[in-house]
């Protein structure tokens, strides 16, 4: 049968990787819910052929391959074990660094290995311009040798996107002719049309995956890409519905992330969640090659969180500075208040946002003081859900708790506000913007869960909450540790996720036993019940000496 966009490839790769799949990963029986169709301006997009629930697994997808990632440290082409320098083991067949012999023919690596052999080239670092750009060809041309070795992986490859005609001309092409094509041509001597590697080259940075790389007992998994030809088949969607996890033996699966109606498209995420429209959308359009005009992005408050926002300057004003036309291909519509209609230049807004970047990455990520610095010095410059404050908060919600010096007990109670604020901050945006079952959200709920309960137990401790709100305190922290638990559940359990999934549903099961014991507890271990002061239920704002008199004397 006729099959232009090649469609049955696809669902080839599907009962492939259903075949490939541990049978505790999918339910092998099971038919598929969704189909395969060309759509403009998507290309090939899946779509659901029935209502699908939260949660529900959608496929599982094997890599046709995996490999280094444009720029890389020096690494182990086997296991993809991060070395300490090029020369610390070098394959006695081809001379890229391995960790030793036993990795000589493990992984994928035999697929450039032959090849360099067969060259007689031995690769120098001295070779490469850049030497972080030294792997760039390695994945290439593991593409290429599977047209040699593996045919019906090299089907499902080259059934896939690579825009050819819209990268030539551009920097990308012009890099990858040197760093890709001729090397391969004139080092690695293959005898190959130049335009076949430059689809190669265009299919992998239209379709790439970055996954972590999984060796046993190392918690430093290091980051590599790989082609999920079933993943790379779902259009992106700058609020998306689906969620992929990665198992320990590279296979992805891929969950409803949100409830899916039948004839909707199951979408992913290309870009990262919490940056703003002119980002995302110049990372879609030098990356991926399109413009998105997706409900996000067609909406200048970012579907009411204001997350790109400036706060309005103009004396009495207080509205807010949105981009006048957010799908301007060229991104550079002005942007004017939605009160005053006072008027910023794109550049302008830009050049704030990338000093404020910079600003960030020299406060790094060990000193919340820095951070609650730069915090303090653009809030009132930019809307409360401004990505960069919601960024700061993301970090903090992390950092406090975490960092040396701030470590949970050692919290104040201003501290511990400002933590559980960061966090419910951060899970209201997400609300909107990250719906449904995501790591971030599971991560976030757990880090939520900890100050409460530290709150709780040291109001308990100090007979300052009568019983009936303490019970209420530890019933919302055990909600939360259910809902992290459910949002974690799907991650494997040698990646942080998973580790704290664990943590997570040991911490409730004590927690349940708590509850069922602070119940039996006589009244004179709890402040009764007209009295409570509970800090906690304060926001930060009343947590000034003079608010908080206040609130006591009214008791
Ligand atoms: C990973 S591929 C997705 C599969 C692709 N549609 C195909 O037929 O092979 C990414 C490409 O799909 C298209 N695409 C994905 N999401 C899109 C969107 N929201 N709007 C327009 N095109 C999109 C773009 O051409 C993009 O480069």
């Amino acid at each position: 049968m006729d099959d232009p966009y090649h469609i049955d490839v696809m669902y080839n790769w599907f009962k492939y990787s259903v075949s490939k799949a541990p049978p505790h990963v999918i339910n092998k029986k099971e038919k598929r819910k969704w189909k395969i169709e060309y759509i403009e301006p998507y290309g090939r997009c899946t779509i659901a052929t029935q209502d699908i629930k939260e949660g529900e697994v959608l496929f599982v997808d094997h890599p046709v391959v995996t490999g280094p990632k444009q720029t890389s440290d020096v690494i182990c082409l086997a296991c993809y074990r991060r070395l300490n320098s090029w020369d610390d083991y070098q394959c006695s067949k081809c001379g890229w660094p391995l960790c030793g012999p036993d990795c000589e023919d493990k992984g994928y690596h035999p697929l450039e290995c032959n090849a360099f052999a067969a060259s007689g080239y031995r690769p120098r670092l001295q070779d490469f311009d850049e030497a972080q750009y030294m792997y760039e060809a390695m994945l290439p041309l593991r593409c290429y040798s599977l047209s040699k070795v593996e045919p019906e992986k090299w089907q499902t490859l080259i059934a896939m996107e690579s825009h050819n005609d819209l990268r030539r001309g551009t920097e990308l092409w012009d890099r990858e002719q040197t760093n890709v094509v001729d090397y391969l041509l004139q080092r690695v001597k293959l005898s190959v049309d130049e335009e076949l590697i430059h689809t190669i080259t265009g299919i992998l940075d239209v379709n790439c995956h970055e996954v972590r790389s999984n060796i046993p007992g190392t918690r430093d998994p290091y980051l590599v890409r790989g082609i999920y030809p079933l993943c790379a088949m779902m259009s992106h969607f700058c609020v998306n519905n689906t969620h992929h996890t990665l198992m320990d033996d590279m296979t992805m699966v891929v969950i409803a992330s949100t409830p899916i109606k039948k004839g909707e498209q199951m979408t992913a995420t290309y870009t990262h969640i919490l940056s703003a429209t002119t980002e995302r959308r110049k990372h879609l359009r030098y990356g991926k090659f399109f413009d998105c005009t997706c409900a996000r992005c067609s909406d200048p408050t970012e579907m009411g969180t204001y997350f790109g926002a400036l706060r309005c300057s103009q004396p009495g004003c207080g509205g807010n500075i949105l981009s006048t036309d957010p799908l301007a291909p060229t991104n550079d519509a002005p942007w004017a208040c939605d009160r005053c209609r006072y008027k910023v230049s794109a550049v302008t807004v830009e050049r704030l946002n990338k000093m404020i970047y910079m600003e960030l990455r020299q406060a790094g990520e060990e000193d919340p003081i820095k951070l609650e610095t730069i915090f303090k010095k653009y809030q009132y410059v930019l809307h409360p859900q401004h990505f960069h404050l919601v960024g700061i908060k993301h970090s903090l919600s992390q950092m406090y708790g975490r960092v040396a010096g701030y470590l949970l007990p050692d919290l104040s109670e201003a501290q511990l506000l400002r933590k559980v604020n960061c966090c419910r901050d951060l899970l209201q945006v997400l609300d909107v913007l990250d719906p449904g079952i995501t790591r971030l959200r599971g991560l976030t709920l757990y880090e939520l869960h900890a100050p409460l309960l530290l709150q709780a137990n040291r109001a308990f401790q100090n007979t300052t909450i009568t019983k009936s709100n303490f019970l209420q305190q530890l019933r919302e922290v055990e909600g939360y540790l259910d809902r992290t638990i459910y949002s974690l559940k799907h991650e494997p359990l040698s990646s942080f996720e998973g580790e704290i999934c664990k943590i997570a549903r040991n911490s409730i099961q004590e927690l349940r036993k708590w509850i069922q014991k602070v119940e039996t507890l006589p009244e004179t271990h709890f402040l009764p019940e007209k009295q409570e002061v509970v800090p906690g239920h304060l926001s930060e704002e009343d947590l000034t000496l003079e608010t908080l008199l206040k609130k006591l004397e009214e008791q």
